[in-house]
C-alpha cells in the first residue's frame, strides 16, 4: 500500500484529470459516496437506530465538497443529516461550490458557523463528519475551522473524518492544535503519509483506504517510494514471505552463518538475546562472540549457538578486545551484528571503524545500540568507505538523533524524512525504531510498519530485533528484505506474544523471541 505525501497527492490527482480526462467532480463523487459507506458501516455497528443523525461539517475546498457529497448520500440512505459550513459557502469555487448548489437544490439542511441563527447543537446529532480540512491545509487551523474542531472534539460524538482529520500534518504526522480526533479516517485513493506515523496516527482512529477511481499505477509514475509494511507490500513488492518454507533437500549451512558480536559483564543477555532471535529467525548457524572473561560463566547456557572469546585482558568489556580479532572472526560469515551491550568507551569511534575497514567489506553487517554511540562518536563518518555489503542500522528515536546531529523531538517531527534522508546520505539501510517504525533504503524507499505493540517498549526488545535482522542478512536477503522483513516479523511476533499475556505491559523481549 502506498503511502503518499500532500504533494505526491496533487500531482497524481492533476495526472487523473487532466493527463487522462477523468473529470473532477467524478472524483468527489466517488469519494462522498466512499465516505457515507463508512459513515453507515460505522452507524450499522451500533445499537440500532443509534447513529441516525449526522453532522457534516464542511471547509471552503474540495475536502468540504467531499463532504457535502457526504451529506447528500447519507439523506438518500435514510439518516438526518445537516451540513454546517466553516465560512460562508456563497465564497466556494469550483467542485465545492457545484456540490454547494446541488445540496441546496435538494433542499439538505444547512447552516452558516458563527452566522446568523442559532450556534450548533451537538446534543442533537449522533456522529460527526469531518469534511473541514485536507491535504490543501497549511499550519494550524484557524478561526471557524478551529473553533469546530475544538467543538466536535468536545462533543464527543464519533467523528468520521474525510481523507486526514482536519489539523493533521498529511506528510509528517505532526497535529496542529486543533486537530480533530476521528474514529475512523477514510483516506481517498491512497493514504496519506501522515496518518501512518504518531501522533496523527492516534487521531486518525482506524484508517479505511478507498478508491475513487485514481489509477493505483499513478502512484508508480510519480515516483512514490513510501509503503505501508504489512504482507501485502513484503511479498508483492519486497519478494520476500514472510512464512518462507524450506526447501526438504537442504541443510544449516544453506541458511547461513551469522556472528553476533554483542554482550559484555554487565550486559550478556543482550547478546544471548540477539544470537537467539538469529537462530529463531532460521539462521543455519551462530557463532556469539563475547569478551573472553565471559566465555566460561556463560558455557553451556545457550546450547544452540557457539561461543567465541575475544581476548580482553581479562576485562569483560570490548575496549580491550582488538577490532583484527573480531574481523577474523567474521571471515567468512554470512552476516555480522555488532553492538547490542557492548557499551561505550574513549576511542571507542576509532575501534570501531578499524572494525568497518578491516573486516571483509562484503560481510553485510548490522550495528545496534552502542556500535551506533560509536558512529555517532566519529566526526568523520561520512569519509569512512563504503562497504559494498549492506549496512543496516537500527537506532532508537535517541540513538538516531545522535546519529543525524539534532535533537530527539527533530526527529520524531519527521520520523519518515530524516530516517530517509540519512538513509541515502550515508548508503546504509536505516531502521527508525519507535510506534510505527521506518525502514529506509539506501535508494530512498521507505517503508512504515503496521506490526508490533506498546507491550514490546521493554528493555532487550531491540537486541532482538538486531539479531533477527542479521539472522536474515546471514539468508542471503538483501539489506531491504531483511531490515523491512524483520521489523514486521518482530512486531508480529510481538503482537503474538502480547496475545497470550493479561496485559501487553507484562510482555518481555525472551517473549518476542519465543513467538518467532
Ligand atoms: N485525492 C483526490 O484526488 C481528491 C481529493 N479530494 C479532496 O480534496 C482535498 C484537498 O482539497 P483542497 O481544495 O486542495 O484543500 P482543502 O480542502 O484541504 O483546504 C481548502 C482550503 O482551506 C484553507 N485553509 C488551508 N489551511 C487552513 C488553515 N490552517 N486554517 C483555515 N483554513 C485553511 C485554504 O484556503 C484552502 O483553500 C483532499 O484532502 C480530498 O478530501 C477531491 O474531492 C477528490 C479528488
Ligand atoms: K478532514
Amino acid at each position: 500500500m502506498y503511502l503518499v505525501s500532500s504533494t505526491e497527492m496533487r500531482e497524481i490527482d492533476r495526472a487523473a484529470i487532466e493527463r487522462i480526462g477523468i473529470p473532477a467532480v467524478a472524483l468527489m463523487e466517488n469519494a462522498g459516496r466512499a465516505v457515507a459507506e463508512e459513515a453507515i458501516r460505522l452507524a450499522e455497528s451500533a445499537p440500532a437506530g443509534a447513529m441516525k443523525r449526522w453532522l457534516v461539517l464542511a471547509g471552503k475546498g474540495n475536502n468540504g465538497g467531499d463532504g457535502v457529497v457526504a451529506a447528500r448520500h447519507l439523506a438518500e440512505a435514510g439518516f438526518a443529516v445537516v451540513i454546517v459550513y466553516a465560512v460562508d459557502p456563497a465564497g466556494f469555487a469550483g467542485e465545492a461550490a457545484l456540490q454547494r448548489d446541488i445540496a441546496a437544490r435538494l433542499g439538505l439542511p444547512s447552516a452558516v458557523y458563527g452566522g446568523e441563527g442559532p450556534a450548533v447543537d451537538w446534543s442533537r446529532f449522533d456522529g460527526v463528519i469531518d469534511a473541514l480540512l485536507g491535504t490543501g491545509s497549511r499550519g494550524a487551523p484557524q478561526g471557524p475551522y478551529a473553533a469546530l474542531i475544538r467543538e466536535a472534539n468536545a462533543s464527543g460524538l464519533p467523528i468520521v473524518a474525510v481523507d486526514i482529520p482536519s489539523g493533521l500534518d498529511a506528510d509528517t504526522g505532526e497535529t496542529r492544535d486543533p486537530c480533530i480526533r476521528a474514529s475512523r479516517t477514510v483516506a481517498l485513493a491512497f493514504a496519506k503519509r501522515g496518518l501512518a506515523q504518531h501522533p496523527g496516527a492516534d487521531a486518525a482512529g482506524d484508517v479505511v483506504v478507498r478508491p475513487i477511481g485514481i489509477p493505483e499505477r499513478l502512484a508508480e509514475e510519480h515516483g512514490v517510494r513510501t509503503f505501508a509494511l504489512d504482507e501485502r507490500t513484503l511479498r508483492e513488492r519486497l519478494g520476500v514471505d514472510p512464512a518462507r518454507a524450506r526447501a526438504a533437500d537442504t541443510h544449516k549451512g544453506t541458511y547461513g552463518h551469522a556472528l553476533v558480536a554483542a554482550g559484555s559483564r554487565p550486559m550478556s543477555g543482550a547478546g544471548l538475546l540477539s544470537a537467539r532471535a538469529a537462530l529463531r529467525g532460521g539462521c543455519g548457524l551462530v557463532t556469539w562472540a563475547v569478551p573472553e572473561s565471559l566465555v566460561a560463566p556463560l558455557a553451556g547456557r545457550f546450547p544452540e549457538a557457539m561461543l567465541a572469546g575475544v581476548p580482553d585482558g581479562g576485562s569483560g568489556g570490548w575496549s580491550a578486545a582488538a577490532p583484527g580479532d573480531v574481523a577474523r572472526l567474521a571471515a567468512g560469515k554470512d552476516a555480522l551484528v555488532l553492538g547490542p551491550g557492548i557499551g561505550r568507551w574513549d576511542g571507542g569511534a576509532a575501534w570501531l571503524r578499524e572494525l568497518w575497514t578491516r573486516a571483509d567489506g562484503r560481510v553485510p553487517l548490522v550495528l545496534d545500540a552502542d556500535a551506533l554511540n560509536l558512529v555517532a562518536d566519529a566526526p568523520d563518518f561520512a569519509a569512512w568507505p563504503r562497504r559494498p555489503g549492506a549496512a543496516v542500522f537500527t537506532p532508537h528515536p535517541g540513538e538516531m538523533a545522535r546519529l543525524a546531529g539534532v535533537a530527539v523531538p527533530e526527529v520524531q517531527r519527521d520520523r519518515i524524512g530524516v530516517a530517509r534522508s540519512y538513509a541515502v546520505r550515508h548508503g546504509v539501510t536505516l531502521v527508525l525504531k519507535g510506534a510505527r517504525t521506518v525502514v529506509a533504503d539506501p535508494s530512498g524507499r521507505v517503508y512504515v510498519n503496521g506490526s508490533g505493540n506498546a507491550g514490546m517498549a521493554t528493555a532487550g526488545s531491540g537486541d532482538v530485533l538486531a539479531g533477527l535482522i542479521g539472522g536474515l542478512l546471514a539468508q542471503r536477503l538483501t539489506g531491504e528484505q531483511a531490515a523491512a522483513l524483520g521489523v514486521w516479523l518482530h512486531g508480529a511476533a510481538g503482537d503474538r506474544a502480547a496475545a497470550r499475556r493479561p496485559s501487553p505491559a507484562s510482555l518481555i523481549a525472551g517473549d518476542i523471541v519465543d513467538e518467532l
